[in-house]
């Protein structure tokens, strides 16, 4: 589906007003390259300034790089850009594709003319859009008058309206109570299992990426530091796994062999481990009487930030 080999995009950095020479070049993106497969989601992540928005935006036909081969669906984005746009859709939260002063089903009737929609395609997904986004009660809201989980929701059904192959998704769910992110998440999952949509997620909210994408991305100054599994990322990088016991009573000696003693307060003690929880847990209870054992998963957020801080590794990338 998408094909990215050796992307190089810089931009002419302004300083103190004037347009410098060759020497004030900013490289937003330095050597990516990476595969995407119809039908995938893939979360797309980096800190602020890391080059995501300037690659989708070479994948979407807005930017033209310096150097390198992108291809979309067999269409190179920013030469076909007409045809490329017609297979494509987006979403980013920070802003809407509705016309403000209109009632959204307006906007979705414009956006069936530009994209040049059949009718009864055109009803057939108004219809499974309005009922799994629940869209019916704001129909004939103008957008500017909408909450930000109903603008979002509109906002994906436009996105959506033409039947796109690719989605880019940008922070779909930022600002949104947990409950309209779920419900945006399962949205997105629907439309990638029922539709076969492939999707580009670039979110700061890494609980979207753990419920929607498998696999992940990182970029950072440019270029990718990891592509592969999430799962195999915590494995690789994450911390150890906790269990968190809480004693009968404050234990003696909280030291159990094999595991790291993490913290004590009174009571509960947290040891850190790797691999299955069974052996801890069975030294555990055989070392003083236990009342309750739990076992705490690495915080994928906390391995994430490991990477950035710690700039780990361009052999992470798979
Ligand atoms: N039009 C531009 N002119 C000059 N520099 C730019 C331009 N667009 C992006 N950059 C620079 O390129 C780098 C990558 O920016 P980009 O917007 O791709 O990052 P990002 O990963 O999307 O960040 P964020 O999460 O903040 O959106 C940044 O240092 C940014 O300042």
């Amino acid at each position: 589906m998408i094909t990215v080999e050796h992307l190089r995009k810089t931009f002419r950095v302004r300083q103190g007003g004037l347009w410098r020479g060759s020497g004030a070049v900013k490289e937003a993106v330095r050597d990516v390259s990476f595969a995407v497969a119809r039908g995938e989601i893939v979360g797309y992540l980096g800190p602020n300034g890391a080059g995501k928005s300037t690659t989708i935006k070479v994948l979407t036909g807005l930017l033209v790089p310096d150097s390198g081969q992108v291809m979309v669906g067999g269409l190179v984005p920013w030469k076909e850009r007409r045809a490329h746009v017609a297979r494509l859709g987006a979403v980013f939260g920070q802003r809407t594709t509705l016309w403000w002063d209109l009632p959204v089903h307006e906007s979705l009737q414009l956006l069936r003319h530009i994209y040049r929609v059949p009718e009864a395609r055109f009803r057939q997904n108004l219809r499974d859009f309005t009922e799994l986004l629940d869209l019916g009660p704001f129909l004939n809201t103008p957008a500017r008058a909408l909450s930000l989980g109903q603008r979002m929701r509109a906002d994906l059904a436009a996105a959506l309206l033409h039947d796109p192959e690719l989605l880019f998704l940008d922070e779909p769910t930022v600002g949104l109570d947990v409950v309209a992110k779920e419900r945006i998440r399962e949205f997105i999952q629907h439309v990638n299992a029922t539709r076969d949509v492939t999707v580009l997620l670039t979110t700061h909210d890494l609980t979207d990426v753990e419920r929607l994408a498998r696999r992940v991305m990182i970029i950072d100054h440019g270029a990718l530091l990891y592509d592969g599994k999430l799962a195999q990322l915590q494995a690789r990088y994450g911390s150890a796994r906790e269990l968190v016991v809480d004693f009968e009573a404050v234990p003696v000696d909280p030291q159990v062999p094999g595991l790291e003693l993490l913290s004590m307060d009174g009571p509960r003690v947290r040891y850190g481990f790797t691999g299955a929880a069974s052996a801890p847990i069975a030294r555990v209870t055989a070392h003083a009487p236990v009342r309750d054992i739990t076992v705490k998963e690495p915080e994928i957020e906390a391995t994430i930030r490991r990477i950035y801080e710690g700039g780990l590794l361009r052999e992470g990338v798979a």
